[in-house]
C-alpha cells in the first residue's frame, strides 16, 4: 500500500483461493463432463502454439482412460517460469497479453481456443489433484517439469530427469475422485471425446489399459473431397444421421469466409413446431461449444438444424454459449440469407423437392413470407391453402376464380364453403395462422387478381331469389320465423341454393357475435358501466338464417299454418344451422335446441299414438287433452 493509499484509506481486495476455485470449478460449468473439453482444448492450443513456429511439428493428442486419466499432447510445453506464470495463476493465460490481445503468431492468427486462464480448474470437478508433466519445445534445453496442483490452491514443482518426457509436449494427469469415476470410465471418455472433439483439426486418439485405441475425429464431410455431387450429398446425409439421428430432406452447405465458418444446415424431414427452436451444434476452432445453440440462426429458420465450425465467433466464459456481439448478429443474418437463397433457388433447381419441403414446412415458409417480399413473390404460388376447390395453391385457385373470397375464421369457412362452392364462389379458408394476411397479398404478386373478405351479404347476394309467388305463400311462416330468431339478433331470408339437401344456412361471423354480446351486456348493465358500453354501441350487426326453398322439408315447413308447429319447425331449422357452424353455443341457444328437440319428439310420438288409435290414415291426430286437432300445441321445456 503506498503512502497516498494509506492517506485515502484504499485497500486491495483479498481473494479466498479455496472459495474461488470452488466457484469456478463447480458453479461455472453445467456438468462435470466439461473437464475433458478443457483438457483437449489446452492440448490443441499447445499444438497450435508450437506449429506457429514450426509447421512440421507433430500434432497428436492421446487421451488414456485407465485407473488414471491422462491427456498427452505434442504441443509447445512449458518451462518452469511458464508453469509459475500460467499454470499457477488463476485468470492468467499464455494466449492473451495484459491488454487482452492474443499472444504470438498463433494468437494473431486466431488459432487459440482458450483465452480466460480458468479452464484447467474444470478438472477439479472430477479430481482433487492435477499433475502436469511438461517439456518446452520453445526452450529445448529446459528440464522436464512436474507441477502438482491441489483444489485447496497449493502446488508443488519438481524437476524430473529428461527420460520422464523424452519429447517436447505436455501430459496432464488426473486421479478421479470416487464420486466422479463415471466421468473418466473408458467408454464415457470415448463418448465425451467424440462429442467435443469430432471436428478437431489434429489427430485425437483415446486408448485404454487393454491396448485399445479409438480415433475420434475425421475430416468433416463438407471439408472432404467426394467423387461426385451425389456422393457428397450422401456423405452429408450420413453425417446428419450420425449427428442428429434423422435423414435430412436436404443439406444446405454454409460457408462464411469472413468469420472462418463452415458447416451444414440440415433440413428437418418432419414439421417442427415453431415454438421449439432447434438446437444447433456450434464448434469453435473444431471444439464443440454447444449442441443447443439457439441464437445462430434467425427465429424463422426453425426447419433446419446446423453443425458449424467457426474461427471468428466468441464463447462465453463458461464456454457453453455464444457471446452475443455484433459479429454473432451479422453471422445470423448471413446464415439466414443463405437459407433463404436455398429456398428461393429450389423453385428453379428442384421443384419436386420444393413441393416436398412445402408439404412439411409450409407453416414456417408462411411465417417467413409475411416479412419477406421477395420470398413471398417466389413462394406464394406454391403454398397450399384450404379452399372451396380443395387443398390447392393460390396460383391455381386465382386462375379459376377472378375474385378470391377469404374468410377470417375456420368456422366461417366450414359454414359457407359448401354453399358458396355450389353458388360458384371461390372461397379460401383464411382462419389458419398467417393465411388471411397472405391471401390479401395475392394482388401484389398476381396483378389483375382481386381478393375480398367474405361477409354474409356477399354469400346471400349470390344465392338465387325465389319467385314472388313462393315468397308470398311462405309469408306467414316467415313472419313466425323472424319473430322466433329475431330474439337472437338474426334475420330470415328465403333463397334457392345448392345442395338441396341443406335446409338452412346460418350466416354469421365472430366480430358480429362479439358486437351483439357487447350490446346485450350494455342493456343488462346499469350506471357507469352501461354508459361506457352504450357509448361503444354501433349498429348491431345481425346474423342471417337463409332457408333453402329447394329443400323439400323447408317447402313443407313453409306451408305450416299452425303457429306452435311453425315455431317448433323454425327452432329446429335454426338449431340445426347453428350446430353446423360448429361454434360453442350460448345458454339460450342450447335451451332452444333442447326445446325444439323435445317438441319434435312429442309430435313424433303423438303421430305414432294417433296412428295406433285412429282408424284410417286421414283422421286428424288427437290433441294432448284427447280432443282431435291437426297439431299438438307447443310445450315449453
Ligand atoms: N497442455 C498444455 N500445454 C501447454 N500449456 C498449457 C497446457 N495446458 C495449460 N497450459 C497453460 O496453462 C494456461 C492456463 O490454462 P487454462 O486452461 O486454465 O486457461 P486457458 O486455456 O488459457 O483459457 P480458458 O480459460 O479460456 O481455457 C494456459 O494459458 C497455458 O499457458
Amino acid at each position: 500500500m503506498s503512502p497516498s493509499d494509506r492517506a485515502t484509506g484504499a485497500h486491495t481486495f483479498q481473494v479466498d483461493l479455496r472459495g474461488l476455485v470452488d466457484l469456478l470449478s463447480h458453479h461455472l460449468y453445467s456438468s462435470p463432463r466439461v473437464y475433458l473439453r478443457e483438457l483437449l482444448q489446452n492440448a490443441v492450443d499447445a499444438i497450435s502454439a508450437r506449429q506457429a513456429a514450426d509447421p512440421a511439428a507433430p500434432a497428436r493428442i492421446t487421451v488414456h482412460a485407465g485407473t488414471e486419466l491422462t491427456v498427452t499432447d505434442t504441443g509447445i510445453g512449458l518451462t518452469e517460469a511458464d508453469v509459475h506464470t500460467f499454470l499457477a495463476t488463476i485468470g492468467r493465460s499464455s494466449k492473451r497479453d495484459a491488454e487482452g490481445r492474443f499472444e504470438g503468431v498463433a494468437g494473431a492468427r486466431g488459432d487459440f481456443i482458450g483465452q480466460f486462464g480458468i479452464g484447467l480448474l474444470a478438472c477439479f470437478v472430477v479430481a482433487d489433484e492435477i499433475t502436469v508433466v511438461t517439456r518446452s519445445a520453445a526452450t529445448p534445453d529446459a528440464p522436464v517439469i512436474e507441477w502438482r496442483g491441489g483444489s485447496d490452491g497449493r502446488y508443488t514443482i519438481t524437476t524430473l530427469p529428461s527420460e520422464a518426457k523424452p519429447e517436447p509436449g505436455t501430459t496432464v494427469r488426473l486421479a478421479p475422485r470416487a464420486d466422479a469415476a463415471e466421468w473418466t470410465a473408458p467408454a464415457r471418455v470415448v463418448e465425451l471425446a467424440r462429442d467435443f472433439g469430432s471436428l478437431l483439426r489434429h489427430e485425437v486418439t483415446v486408448t485404454d489399459d487393454r491396448g485399445g485405441a479409438v480415433r475420434i475425429n475425421a475430416t468433416p464431410p463438407w471439408a472432404a473431397r467426394h467423387g461426385s455431387p451425389v456422393a457428397r450429398r450422401e456423405a452429408l446425409a450420413a453425417h446428419c444421421r450420425s449427428t442428429f439421428d434423422f435423414t435430412p430432406l436436404d443439406s444446405i452447405e454454409l460457408d462464411l469466409p469472413l468469420v472462418g465458418l463452415r458447416g451444414v444446415a440440415y433440413v428437418l424431414p418432419d414439421a417442427a413446431p415453431p415454438s421449439r427452436r432447434a438446437g444447433h451444434r456450434v464448434h469453435l476452432k473444431g471444439m464443440l461449444l454447444s449442441d443447443q445453440a439457439d441464437d445462430l440462426l434467425p427465429e424463422w429458420a426453425f426447419f433446419v438444424r446446423c453443425v458449424v465450425d467457426a474461427d471468428g465467433l466468441r464463447p462465453t466464459a463458461s464456454r457453453e454459449g455464444l457471446y452475443a456481439d455484433e459479429t454473432l448478429a451479422a453471422v445470423r443474418d448471413a446464415l439466414g440469407a443463405r437459407i433463404r437463397d436455398w429456398l428461393t433457388g429450389l423453385s428453379a433447381s428442384d421443384p419436386a423437392l420444393l413441393h416436398r419441403f412445402i408439404g412439411v414446412h409450409h407453416l414456417a415458409v408462411k411465417a417467413l413470407a409475411r416479412y419477406d417480399d421477395e420470398l413471398l413473390r417466389m413462394l406464394l404460388p406454391w403454398l397450399p391453402f384450404e379452399t372451396t376447390d380443395g387443398n390447392v395453391t393460390l396460383d391455381e385457385f386465382a386462375r379459376a376464380h377472378p375474385v378470391v373470397l377469404v374468410t377470417r375464421t375456420v368456422e366461417e369457412f366450414r359454414q359457407v364453403a359448401p354453399i358458396a362452392a355450389a353458388a360458384g364462389l371461390g372461397v379460401v379458408n383464411g382462419g389458419y395462422t398467417y393465411d388471411h394476411d397472405l391471401v390479401h397479398r395475392l394482388p401484389e404478386i398476381r396483378p389483375g387478381s382481386s381478393v375480398a373478405d367474405l361477409d354474409p351479404g356477399t354469400v346471400t347476394a349470390h344465392l338465387d331469389a325465389v319467385d314472388p309467388a313462393a315468397e308470398l305463400a311462405a309469408a306467414a311462416f316467415l313472419a313466425v320465423a323472424r319473430e322466433v330468431v329475431g330474439r337472437f339478433d338474426c334475420d330470415v331470408a328465403l333463397r334457392s341454393f345448392h345442395p338441396t339437401s341443406a335446409p338452412a344456412l346460418l350466416l354469421d361471423n365472430r366480430e358480429a357475435r362479439h358486437e351483439r354480446t357487447r350490446a346485450r351486456l350494455a342493456d343488462e348493465a346499469d350506471g357507469l358501466w352501461a354508459d361506457i358500453l352504450g357509448s361503444l354501441r354501433a349498429e348491431v350487426p345481425r346474423a342471417q338464417l337463409v332457408l333453402n326453398h329447394l329443400n323439400p322439408l323447408v317447402r313443407r315447413a313453409a306451408s305450416i299454418t299452425h303457429r306452435d308447429l311453425a315455431v317448433t319447425a323454425i327452432e329446429a331449422l335454426y338449431g340445426q344451422a347453428l350446430l353446423l357452424t360448429r361454434r360453442p353455443l350460448t345458454a339460450s341457444e342450447s335451451a332452444l335446441l333442447n326445446r325444439s328437440f323435445i317438441s319434435l319428439l312429442d309430435h313424433a310420438m303423438l303421430g305414432h299414438e294417433s296412428a295406433a288409435t285412429t282408424p284410417g290414415p286421414t283422421g286428424p291426430p288427437p290433441g294432448p287433452d284427447g280432443t282431435a286437432g291437426p297439431h299438438h300445441p307447443q310445450k315449453e321445456s
